[in-house]
């Protein structure tokens, strides 16, 4: 994607005229992305810098690019209006930016441009969901290449669009009005969050699948979309929201990067997802991703439904360890870790197991979530089958974050929790595996063989000043770099 929107990612050094490994581009991610994995100096020669790009060259050299710099502020002739902080405040103290009543908040819809008209969709109806997957299909968020562009599928969007307590009114459409044609969308979700400790209870709306048709971009439609669930997410008496893009809006509370793994490499590499080091073969590559045909974990077996309540403990527990986090109800843990909507497996979107100790309790789970990527213009391919590390818990090495010992029990015990994840993710047939840098993930991600990829995503809070969070990432060089605290909500 074009540095405004979430992205989708790749591996960073794919390509034969690349120095290094290159993982996916990227509609696997947000607002630009997700990540393409980066390629270790090992696996690089020295690059060709006649005739590059200025921007393949800056991500060689690991230097931020400067397109990804703010533009001055007067020029978000949108976002200067709204409750959000600028790159430039100095933040002395946390909380909302904004405080009104729901009085104060008009009861009409915003103005659309002539030929347009407002529609509620009614996602309890499948043919309503069908017309979302129909706009997003063809136009939601591609790579910087147009290669890649994200798919969501009616089954995803049912289980991401439909939390205990959804709100009808909170996924927004704009038709053309002559044909009834869906050509704009944006969803909101309830939730609450934690932010530290001081702001334990925000109640939030969670923003996603901003969308408008390819044919009437840069008509300011997409202010018109924001500031239309604003109000009707004000009109029920919510005043923050949690979104997550590529696009660099005033301003993030965090960034992070996307990290690919390699599953199913000649599939990744066909694609243009991966590049062939030039140091390597495929036989090598393969025989690097090779990962054991079953799970190593011996009480490793998918959650069920008696498993929520020890599983909301342990995940509330963990999360503990994190400065914004999610603050699931025992039936938002069940909704967002076993969709018993679509159990069969065809439909499956979210992947959860745990593992018990001698005594049948739980000590760990992890969680993924599928979503594939449509691959543009492949003529062997049409869809990559991308699985995305979503929650996870374990007891190992909880206690005091700043502990050593701690920690390396920790990072031993994910190591093992995710490349099980990685062997179940094979055997469910995905072709690649993305996790960002937030939660304990720069733990493990190198360990196991995870490429740093080309996609960011910046985390928003809507009217409400925050401290930053790091995002996993070191400021310049934008490469994993571990400290406690740090980012444990996932958005899709
Ligand atoms: C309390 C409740 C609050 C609820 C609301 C909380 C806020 C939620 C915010 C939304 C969170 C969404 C989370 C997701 O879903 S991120 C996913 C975004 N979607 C895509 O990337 C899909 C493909 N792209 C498109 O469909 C369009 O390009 C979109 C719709 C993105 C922009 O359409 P278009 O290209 O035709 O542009 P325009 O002429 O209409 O409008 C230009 C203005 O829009 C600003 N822009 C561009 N991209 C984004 C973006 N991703 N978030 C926020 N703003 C964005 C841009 O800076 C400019 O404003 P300013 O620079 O002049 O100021």
């Amino acid at each position: 994607m074009s540095g405004s929107e979430k992205t989708e990612s790749r591996e960073e050094s794919a390509g034969a005229s690349q120095p290094s490994e290159v993982v996916a581009k990227g509609n696997a991610g947000s607002n630009s992305g997700k990540p393409v994995t980066a390629v270790s100096s090992a696996d690089t020669k020295p690059p060709k810098t006649t005739g590059m790009r200025l921007e393949d060259l800056f991500k060689l050299l690991s230097m931020p690019d400067p397109k990804a710099e703010p533009k001055p502020m007067d020029e978000y002739k949108f976002w200067k209006t709204q409750p959000v902080t600028k790159f430039d405040d100095a933040i002395d103290a946390e909380g909302p930016i904004d405080s009104k009543t729901v009085d104060d908040v008009s009861k009409e819809p915003s103005p659309l441009p002539a030929g347009f008209e407002w529609s509620t969709i009614d996602i309890s109806q499948p043919d309503k969901v069908q017309e979302i997957y129909d706009l997003l299909y063809a136009n939601y968020i591609e790579d910087d290449d147009e290669t890649f562009r994200f798919k969501y599928s009616p089954a995803f969007l049912d289980w991401g669009l439909k939390p205990p307590g959804w709100v009808k009114d909170w996924n927004v459409g704009v038709r053309v009005k002559d044909t009834g044609k869906l050509i704009g969308f944006i969803s909101g979700i309830p939730g609450t969050l934690r932010l530290r400790t001081t702001n334990p209870d925000i109640k939030v709306a969670e923003i996603n699948f901003l969308c408008v048709h390819k044919k009437l971009r840069s008509k300011r439609l997409a202010p018109v979309l924001i500031r239309e669930v604003t109000r009707r997410v004000n009109l029920t008496g919510v005043w923050q929201a949690l979104y997550t893009a590529g696009a660099l809006l005033p301003s993030p509370i965090t960034t992070a990067r996307y990290y690919h793994r390699s599953i199913n490499w000649p599939k990744l590499h066909d694609v243009g997802f991966t590049g062939l080091p030039s140091n390597s073969t495929p036989a090598k590559q393969v025989a690097k991703y090779a990962l054991p045909s079953k799970p190593t974990l011996e009480t490793l077996r998918p959650m069920t439904v008696e498993d929520v309540s020890e599983v909301h403990e342990l995940l509330d527990t963990f999360l503990n360890r994190y400065e914004l986090v999610p603050k699931f109800t025992e039936q938002e843990t069940a909704h967002w870790l076993l969709d018993s909507v679509h159990a069969s497996e065809h439909d499956k979107v979210i992947y959860s197991y745990v593992v018990t100790d001698s005594e049948n309790k739980i000590t760990d789970f992890v969680s993924f979530y599928g979503l594939e990527s449509t691959v543009l213009g492949n003529s062997k391919y049409d869809s990559i089958n991308v699985a995305y590390l979503f929650y996870y818990a374990t007891t190992a090495g909880l206690g005091d974050n700043k502990s050593s010992d701690n920690e390396s029990v920790l990072k031993s015990r994910l190591f093992v929790l995710i490349q099980n994840a990685l062997i179940l993710a094979k055997a469910k047939n995905f072709d690649v595996f993305n996790a960002l840098s937030v939660q304990d993930n720069a733990l493990f991600l190198e360990d196991l063989k995870f490429g740093a990829g080309d996609g960011f995503l910046n985390y928003y809070l809507f009217n409400y000043k925050a401290f930053p969070i790091h995002g996993g990432i070191s400021k310049r060089e934008k490469s994993l770099e571990r400290k406690p605290g740090g980012i444990g909500v996932i958005m899709f």
